[in-house]
């Protein structure tokens, strides 16, 4: 077993940076599917590069590289606590070397482990099996889309569907739902794993076991098989598309399995992925732990098209169609009170990160920085130290709706102009914007490397105390592109999408499976 550790490095790196074959082969049906033209035909584009990217700078494809979740089967009488010891060891030298972020953090304290380790971190399920090898499996399943997730209790009364009931219709009308509640937080367009049956423990466990399918394996259960066909038909129709900037493609994947349930309960669980859907898996000889053959297609043999010619053409309708407007730190009210929904910011100058433990600090304390017309940019990095300085590996957007209940404030109490995110924020925030002269961004979620070449200096931090994603990280930004969702004059995409979204969900309300 001399190998297994390296062999596990290799399969968190692999899972890491370089996106499935058949996860490839999905979001490039959705490229197609989506008209280029548009946002979220863009963001496709985005998301593709973005993919390759990952894969050719073996970074991580989102800076958000979730919680690690192991399943490994092993022969009857294999030593699953060395196992144990060498995969943590693998996840903290993955961790040093800034290919997963520092993402195990103290519920308590707030403090950041520094390397991945701490009480339920990494998680790690075994399971004995008759054959000879070693599998093991990993998800990287991020933060964002982590808290989309959602579990029913049937009977209950779905918002817009009406009652659901402990059957199939019922079940589809909580999947529907699910893929609604969802909106663009997750960074869709995303995959759903669905659990129905067991206890709210297993539930979930058995809706997140199915995010480990093939993507275009068949469910053995006809009925099943039916529920998953009709979900991605209808889900579709939704019209949240990528990123919730509305369009075709909302769900790329939908994964149903059953368990049996006690009498008195009838859970529906629901794993929302977001489209940075990042599992491998390696089948290893279990006297040497050296990997005999990898699970899933490797991404490398499906590279993302990026048609030039096409590129070129899309980028002229583009400009005609779409303001492209470039702008300089520090922001001017003028330059925000002129901008408007659909327009495509450029920025240039320094950016400042702030997240969640930011914004609750600021509420109470001054900022260590003047940050008057500044930009906030909601992102948790990934960040690397040589001799010369701090170094920018990852800085995708982080969802913004954590921030509502602080974020109006904030903008006032400290002259704000900007703040970039993903996923949109609430109407405390839209009348903040409008009554301060700021507007909201959304930067597209997962594009962690494609941001991270915007940035071509570390200025400095502020709050290293907080741990690194959460730090204050002053970045020297060029040509940062975003779109303006909200604007100075009361107008949210997000909303906009929310509510249209909401109407076509009630045209699913008729019964289907009887
Ligand atoms: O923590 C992050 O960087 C992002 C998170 O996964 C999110 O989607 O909000
Ligand atoms: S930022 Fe988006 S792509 Fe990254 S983990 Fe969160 S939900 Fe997934």
């Amino acid at each position: 077993m001399q190998h297994f550790e390296q062999s596990v490095y290799d399969l968190i790196v692999e899972t890491s940076t370089n996106l499935p074959g058949d996860v490839r082969k999905v979001i490039q049906a959705a490229q197609e599917a989506e008209d280029r033209a548009t946002r979220a035909g863009m963001s496709l584009s985005t998301i593709a590069t973005n993919i390759e990217m990952a894969e050719s700078n073996v970074s991580p494809i989102c800076q958000d590289t979730g919680m690690p979740t192991f399943v490994v089967h092993t022969p009857v009488g294999a030593n699953q606590i060395i196992m144990k010891q060498q995969i943590r060891s693998a996840i903290a030298r993955a961790t040093k070397d800034g290919k997963l972020r520092t993402n195990s953090v103290d519920s308590l304290t707030g403090s950041n482990t520094g390397d991945n380790l701490g009480p339920g971190t990494p998680v790690i399920h075994f399971e004995q099996w008759e054959k000879d090898d070693i599998d093991v499996r990993l998800i990287l399943k991020g933060g964002g889309c982590e808290n989309k997730n959602i579990q029913y209790s049937l009977p209950m009364e779905i918002p817009g569907l009406g009652k659901a009931g402990r059957d199939l219709d019922g079940i589809r009308k909580c999947i529907m739902h699910a893929v609604y509640q969802a909106q663009g937080q997750g960074c869709s367009a995303g995959f759903i794993g669905v659990g129905i049956g067991g206890d709210r423990t297993t539930g979930y466990e058995l809706a997140k076991q199915q995010l480990f399918r093939h993507t275009d394996d068949t469910n053995e259960i006809g009925e099943l098989r039916k529920l998953e066909e009709y979900v991605i038909e209808n889900a579709n129709k939704l019209g949240i598309g990528t990123m919730g900037f509305g369009g075709a493609v909302t769900l790329l994947g939908c994964k149903i399995g059953v368990m049996n349930r006690l009498p008195a309960s009838f859970f529906v669980s629901v794993a929302y992925n977001c489209w940075a859907y990042r599992r491998q898996g390696v089948l290893l000889n279990a006297e040497s732990g050296e990997i005999k053959s990898w699970i899933y297609p490797n991404g490398s043999d499906t590279p993302m098209k990026s048609n030039a010619a096409d590129a070129a053409a899309e980028a002229v309708t583009e400009r005609a169609e779409r303001r492209e407007v470039v702008l300089n730190t520090p922001l001017s009210e003028e330059d925000v009170r002129s901008l408007k929904v659909g327009d495509i910011v450029i920025i240039n100058g320094e950016m400042h990160t702030g997240r969640d433990a930011i914004h609750h600090h600021l509420m109470e304390h001054d900022a260590p920085i003047d940050l008057n017309g500044s930009v906030i940019y909601h992102c948790g990095p990934v960040m690397l130290k040589d001799e010369a300085g701090w170094h920018v590996k990852a800085a995708g957007p982080t969802t913004s709706a954590r921030e509502e209940p602080y974020q109006g404030d904030i903008i006032k109490k400290f002259g704000i102009r900007a703040v970039i995110g993903k996923g949109g924020m609430g109407a405390k925030t839209l009348a903040a914007l409008q009554d301060h002269g700021a507007v909201y961004l959304n930067a597209i979620g997962g594009a962690a490397q494609y941001y991270a070449e915007c940035f071509k200096n570390v200025n400095g931090v502020d709050f290293m105390e907080f741990g690194i994603p959460e730090a204050m990280w002053h970045l020297k930004t060029e040509g940062f592109a975003a779109v303006v969702t909200m604007d100075s004059h009361g107008n949210s995409l997000h909303a906009d999408v929310d509510k249209d979204s909401f109407a076509k969900l009630e045209q699913f309300k008729a019964p289907v499976f009887k």
